[in-house]
C-alpha cells in the first residue's frame, strides 16, 4: 500500500494548554459499565441512549422486530450497543457517536460495549481509562445473591485495581420486586459493606434504584407510584455531578490506540484516548512499540474537526507518513522528544487474587494483551506500609501484596505507574502498578 506522504499541514504552533483554558469545553468523562452476567448492563445503556435521543425510537423499533423474530424481544435495547460493536469490528466505517452522550456540563463516553463476548479483557481496557464505574446489580430475588458471589466481586476488585475510585451502583430491575424500598436498602447495605472491604471509600459510592428496561430513574424520574419513596438523583444526575479524574495535561503525550482503520482522510486513522499531554495538527508523533514516526494530518474531537486535543479526550487522528502495519490496537502514541520506553521485563507491585508462583500469565495493560511469565517473586509486602515482610517467597497467597518480576515474549511500551492485570487460564490472578 502506498503510504500517505503528502505535504504536511503546517503546524500552527498553538499554545494548546491556553487554548484549552480559553475554550469553554465541557468536562470530558468516561465510564465503564460492569456487573454480573444478565444484570441488565446493555439494556440499561441502550435505554439511556434512547431516552437521551442519541439513538432514535425507529432504530429501537427495528431492532425489536428483529429480536421478536428470534423470540428475544426483551433484548432489543441491549442490541443498540451490541449492534454498535459489530459495526465497529467490521472496521469500515466507525460511528463513535452512539457510545457517547452529552449533558449540559459533560461529554460522556461509555467505554466498551458491555455485551462483548470477551468481556473481562475489554473491561480491563475500559477501566484503565475510566473516571467512574457504573456497577449494575440485579435486584430480583435470587439474582442479587448469586451476583454477589459471582462477577460482581471480580469486577469490583478489578475496577479498584485499575484505579477507578468512584462507583455509582445502579440497583436494577426494581420493577420485578414492586419497587420494594426494603429490598433496595438490603442490597445497598450489603453492597456498600462489600465495596468498602474492596477499598472504595463510602463518600465515592452512591446508589440509585432503577429499571433499565423501563427507563425509571435513568434520565427521567420514575413515574411508578410504588417508586415515589426515592427522591434522590437519577443515574444521569449522579454521573453529571461526579468530578472526572484530574488530567495530566502538562505531562508528555501518551495516547492509547483503541482502534485502527482506514478512512477517506487517511489509510491510518486511529481512535483512542489521550491519557496525558496534548497534541495539535502537524505534530510529529512516535508510535511504540514499532518506533515509527508519523504526523498528525487532522484531528477530530467529539465528531468535530479540531486543531488540537488534550488529555482526557477521546480523539480520532488521521496520520500521515506511516504504514498501517506499524500501528496496532494497544500501541502507545507519544512525543518523539519524550518517548515511552519499550521493555520486555518489568517489576510490579501486585495484589494477588489467586496463588502466584513462577507461571505463565497473560499481561493486560489497557488494550494491550501480551503473553508473559512470572519470572520471580522478590518479596511479600505489607499491604499498608509497603515494607518487605518476607524475601523471595516460593508462593504468594490470595489477598497478599507482592513485588514480582514479569518477563514478556515481546517488547512493549512500559513505564512506571501503569496499571497491569495478570490473568491465567481465563481467570484474573493479580493486578497492580508497575514500579
Ligand atoms: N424486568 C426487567 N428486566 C430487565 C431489566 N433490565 C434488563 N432486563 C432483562 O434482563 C435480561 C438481560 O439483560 P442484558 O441487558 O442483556 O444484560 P447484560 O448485563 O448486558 O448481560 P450480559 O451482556 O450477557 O452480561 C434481558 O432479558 C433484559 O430484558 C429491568 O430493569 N427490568
Amino acid at each position: 500500500m502506498k503510504i500517505d506522504d503528502a505535504p504536511l499541514p503546517k503546524s500552527r504552533n498553538l499554545d494548546v494548554l491556553s487554548e484549552f483554558e480559553k475554550s469553554k469545553n465541557k468536562n470530558n468523562a468516561s465510564f465503564v459499565v460492569v456487573g454480573h452476567v444478565d444484570a441488565g448492563k446493555s439494556t440499561m445503556m441502550g435505554r439511556l441512549l434512547l431516552d437521551l435521543k442519541v439513538v432514535d425510537q425507529r432504530t429501537v423499533d427495528k431492532l425489536r422486530r428483529e429480536a421478536e423474530i428470534i423470540g428475544k424481544s426483551s433484548f432489543a435495547l441491549a442490541w443498540v450497543l451490541d449492534q454498535q460493536s459489530e459495526e465497529r469490528s467490521r472496521g469500515v466505517t466507525i460511528d463513535i457517536a452512539t457510545n457517547r452522550f452529552e449533558t449540559d456540563r459533560t461529554v460522556f463516553t461509555i467505554l466498551d460495549a458491555p455485551g462483548h463476548k470477551d468481556f473481562i479483557p475489554n473491561m480491563i481496557a475500559g477501566a484503565s481509562q475510566a473516571d467512574f464505574a457504573v456497577l449494575v446489580i440485579d435486584a430480583s430475588i435470587g439474582a442479587f445473591e448469586s451476583g454477589l458471589k459471582g462477577q460482581t466481586r471480580e469486577h469490583s476488585l478489578l475496577i479498584r485495581s485499575m484505579g477507578v475510585s468512584r462507583v455509582i451502583v445502579a440497583v436494577n430491575k426494581l420493577d420485578t420486586v414492586s419497587w420494594s424500598e426494603e429490598r433496595f436498602n438490603e442490597i445497598k447495605d450489603q453492597v456498600s459493606g462489600f465495596l468498602s472491604a474492596t477499598g472504595f471509600q463510602q463518600k465515592n459510592v452512591s446508589f440509585v434504584p432503577v429499571s433499565g428496561l423501563h427507563g425509571d430513574n435513568l434520565v427521567r424520574r420514575s413515574s411508578d407510584a410504588a417508586a415515589s419513596w426515592y427522591t434522590g438523583p437519577t443515574l444521569v444526575e449522579e454521573l453529571d455531578s461526579s468530578e472526572p479524574n484530574a488530567r495530566a495535561l502538562e505531562k508528555p503525550l501518551r495516547m492509547t490506540v483503541s482502534e485502527v482503520y482506514r478512512t477517506m482522510q487517511s489509510p491510518v486513522t486511529v481512535f483512542g484516548r489521550i491519557d496525558a499531554g496534548s497534541l495539535q495538527m502537524g505534530d510529529a508523533l512516535l508510535v511504540q512499540p514499532s518506533g515509527e514516526k508519523a504526523y498528525v494530518k487532522s484531528i477530530q474531537v467529539d465528531d468535530e474537526p479540531a486543531d488540537w486535543a488534550v488529555a482526557g479526550q477521546n480523539v480520532v487522528l488521521h496520520l500521515s507518513h506511516i504504514e498501517p502495519i506499524h500501528v496496532r490496537v494497544g500501541d502507545i502514541i507519544c512525543d518523539p522528544a519524550k518517548p515511552i520506553p519499550r521493555a520486555d521485563t518489568f517489576i510490579m507491585k501486585a495484589l494477588a487474587f489467586d496463588f502466584l508462583m513462577p507461571m505463565q500469565v497473560d499481561v493486560h495493560r489497557g488494550r494491550l494483551h501480551a503473553a508473559g511469565r512470572i519470572e520471580a517473586i522478590s518479596a511479600v509486602l505489607d499491604k499498608v506500609t509497603g515494607a518487605v515482610t518476607k524475601k523471595k517467597p516460593k508462593i504468594v497467597k490470595p489477598a497478599m501484596v507482592a513485588r514480582i518480576v514479569v518477563k514478556l515474549e515481546a517488547q512493549v511500551p512500559l513505564e512506571a505507574g501503569q496499571r497491569v492485570v495478570l490473568r491465567s487460564g481465563g481467570q484474573t490472578v493479580a493486578a497492580g502498578l508497575l514500579e
